[in-house]
């Protein structure tokens, strides 16, 4: 057992290699890497609050940092995108204290991200955000700043059920832990924890950064999936094209890392990669959806 960052990438590139239905465009890395800028503007939080509620808003946004197979569903107001609509209801009522999430109800949380109540993923933030109160003992500052550097947390909140995030494949489970890296390095780009080792995170596999190098030519998917992402069916979580699509980008990134020109980090590109996904030459493509709690 090496480092939790260690395993991620070992797994994602045993999961390239055997991959059946998605496939890395190698003659493509060099070019596309040096399309990419190299540097990651910081990501957003909230600017003018103290440290414990910037520390409390980001880890409770990536505690439900998913959906994306239930977002078609969501009321989204217009120009939002699925999270975008989570982070604005978060921002606009701001964080609970650890008490107020251990009771929280899927009414507070449907009426606060303004949903139906009924909802299947209102029920689903309810019971990750109650289990992240359980898990906070007062100041999420003071959890965040308990941990020295980045890898040193994603792991911590790897361990914690409602934050795993590891797939069967044929030849051995597959660590891939995309909201416990998410959460750590926003930690460490708001200045909230020390930004070591955050290098060694890797790409956060979900279902647009994928998307995004599939429309650019870095991976190729089978014609079979092709059809069935462009019809809108669901992938199960878990299926081997599932796991080879999140996998491959995993990997083709940390070969995008290496190929760079300049010094950059699969973070660095995962935020490029994400950002462009919101423009509308990707948006007019339906990308892969899931239903699961891992992205
Ligand atoms: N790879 C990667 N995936 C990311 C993010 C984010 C947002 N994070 C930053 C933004 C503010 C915070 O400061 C975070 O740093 C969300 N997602 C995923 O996208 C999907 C939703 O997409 P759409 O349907 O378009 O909203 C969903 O699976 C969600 O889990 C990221 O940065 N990288």
């Amino acid at each position: 057992m090496g480092s939790l960052t260690d395993d991620i990438r070992a797994a994602a590139a045993r999961v390239a290699r055997e991959a059946r239905s998605v496939r890395i465009a190698d003659a493509r890395i060099e070019s596309y890497a040096r399309e990419l800028p190299p540097e990651a503007p910081p990501t957003p939080d909230l600017p003018d609050a103290d440290d414990e509620t910037r520390a409390a808003f980001s880890l409770q946004l990536n505690a439900i940092n998913f959906g994306s197979g239930w977002f078609p569903t969501l009321n989204k107001p217009p120009g939002l995108s699925g999270f975008r609509t989570i982070e604005r209801g978060l921002r606009t009522r701001g964080p609970w204290t650890a008490k107020q999430l251990r009771a929280l109800t899927r009414e507070d949380v449907a009426r606060t991200f303004g949903q139906d109540p009924e909802h299947e993923l209102m029920g689903l933030f309810a019971l990750h955000l109650n289990a992240l109160g359980t898990k906070i003992d007062g100041s999420f500052q003071a959890f965040a700043a308990a941990h020295d550097g980045v890898e040193h947390l994603a792991t911590t909140l790897a361990q914690w059920e409602t934050w795993r995030d590891v797939s069967p494949y044929p030849s051995g489970d597959v660590p891939l832990f995309k909201r416990a890296q998410i959460a750590a390095a926003d930690l460490a780009l708001a200045g909230l924890i020390a930004p070591t080792g955050l290098e060694r995170l890797t790409l956060f596999a979900d279902n647009l950064v994928p998307h995004v190098l599939r429309l650019d030519g870095v991976l190729e998917f089978d014609d079979d999936l092709r059809a069935r992402i462009d019809a809108g069916a669901l992938l199960a979580h878990g299926s081997p094209e599932e796991v080879e699509i999140r996998a491959t980008a995993l990997h083709a990134v940390e070969l995008l890392v290496h190929a760079h020109p300049r010094a950059t980090t699969a973070s660095a590109l995962d935020w490029v990669l994400w950002t462009r996904g919101g423009e509308p030459r990707y948006k007019a493509h339906p990308r892969h959806r899931s239903r699961t709690t891992a992205y």
